[in-house]
């Protein structure tokens, strides 16, 4: 399986725990992994053929602008589960960070993986 990615995605947020977390937006930064044969696309040279990454990064920032949830387990997830159905991939690796959460660390965060399960 070949790999589609997407690094150091930063975006703008409404995302913690917090009472201060919920009034404002803060940075978080998402990084991407998807897997798909790029074999039909090198042969082609064609962008139809293609796990189109900027589809892909514009589906994700218009889902974070839109969410408010308190834990980046469920951003992550809610990532995952859009691109894998929407993207047609089989499989995903999300890691979402959050650069300003915890004094004296570059980011906190989460890694997930997961695989498509129908269709
Ligand atoms: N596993 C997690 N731990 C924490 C989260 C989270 O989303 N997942 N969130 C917070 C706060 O919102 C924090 O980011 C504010 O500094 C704390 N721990």
């Amino acid at each position: 399986m070949d790999i589609v990615y997407i690094r150091d995605l930063r975006l703008d947020a409404v995302i913690g725990i917090y009472d201060w977390e919920r009034r404002i937006q803060q940075q978080i930064n998402v990084n991407i992994e998807m897997g798909w044969d790029n074999r039909n696309a090198a042969q082609s040279d064609d962008i139809k053929d293609t796990l189109n990454y900027k589809e892909a990064a514009k589906l994700v920032k218009d889902l974070v602008d839109k969410s408010e949830f308190q834990l980046v387990e469920a951003l992550a997830e809610h990532i995952a589960e859009l691109l894998l159905d929407k993207m047609n991939i089989p499989w995903i690796k999300v890691s979402l960070g959050k650069p300003m959460a915890v004094t004296d660390s570059a980011e906190v965060g989460v890694i997930i993986e997961r695989t498509r399960t129908t269709g």
